[in-house]
């Protein structure tokens, strides 16, 4: 029924009020679909504002989102997203594949799914361990695991990496990238730079705004520099008037 060329989220004019304040000012962006897009910021930007949208639980005050051809919060598109947020709903008196059951019978995910998820994160090791007991890097994982139950087409991150050490990101990196070659849009927000460099696309915001829109080639040629780092911050400093 969708093309290929049909994006995997298409936002419009994105308008978000939270309390009192504007908080995302119109964006207008398109997600590819098999690509990892990186949703890139400093703190307080509005990524996990946007994630929300996208993943349809933020009421908005303008435009439209659609995601996989259906608008945002459509409930077909339960099945289709995996999303994990940044604190992980992990029950804590249930062992980690004892959450992955329970998990897979609310979606109504395959029986073999927790065994398959289990090993895609790694978390074989620690199937019966209670998820009170984790570890932070080993509660990211347990995270991931469930938002890979069901097998989705889209895979939406907020900062999945925080506070993880080199060796458990690079993995998780790779897991990623391996998920992707599979055909799974992953659209995943970080404000660590370094971990821009292995998006295929980046979408990079500044109080609510896009500030930039592009692949990290793009991105360091046209701000002339080879450092992600940099090459934001002379996009803020291209934006400020002398
Ligand atoms: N419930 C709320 N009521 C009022 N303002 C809010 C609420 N939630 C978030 N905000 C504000 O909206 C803005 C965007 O927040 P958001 O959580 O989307 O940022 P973020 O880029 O994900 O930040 P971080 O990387 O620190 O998680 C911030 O200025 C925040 O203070």
């Amino acid at each position: 029924m969708m093309s290929s060329a049909e994006p995997a989220i298409a936002v419009t004019g994105l308008r978000v009020v939270r309390g009192a304040r504007e908080v995302l000012h119109g964006l207008s962006f398109e997600v590819p679909k098999g690509q990892i897009t990186g949703l890139l910021g400093p703190s307080g930007c509005g990524k996990t504002t946007l994630i929300r949208s996208i993943v349809g639980v933020q009421v908005v005050a303008g435009g439209e989102v659609t995601v996989l051809g259906r608008p945002a919060g459509s409930a077909e598109l339960r099945r289709l997203i995996g999303y994990s947020t940044q604190n992980p709903a992990i029950y804590r008196d249930l062992s980690v594949v004892e959450n992955l059951r329970y998990f897979a019978a609310v979606l109504g995910a395959p029986k073999t799914d927790p065994a398959r998820v289990l090993r895609e994160v790694g978390l074989e090791g620690h199937a019966d361990q209670l998820g009170g007991t984790l570890s932070g890097g080993q509660l990211s994982r347990a995270s991931l695991a469930v938002s890979l139950l069901g097998s989705p087409q889209l895979l939406v991150l907020d900062e999945p990496t925080v506070g993880l050490d080199p060796v458990l990101r690079k993995e998780l990196w790779e897991l990623f990238g391996g998920l992707a070659e599979r055909g799974v849009t992953i659209l995943v927000s970080s404000h660590v730079m370094d971990e821009a460099a292995r998006c295929q696309r980046l979408i990079m915001l500044r109080d609510g705004d896009i500030l930039a829109d592009d692949s990290p080639e793009g991105l360091r040629a046209r701000t002339d520099t080879a450092d992600l780092e940099q090459a934001f911050l002379r996009l803020i400093e291209e934006r400020q008037p002398a």
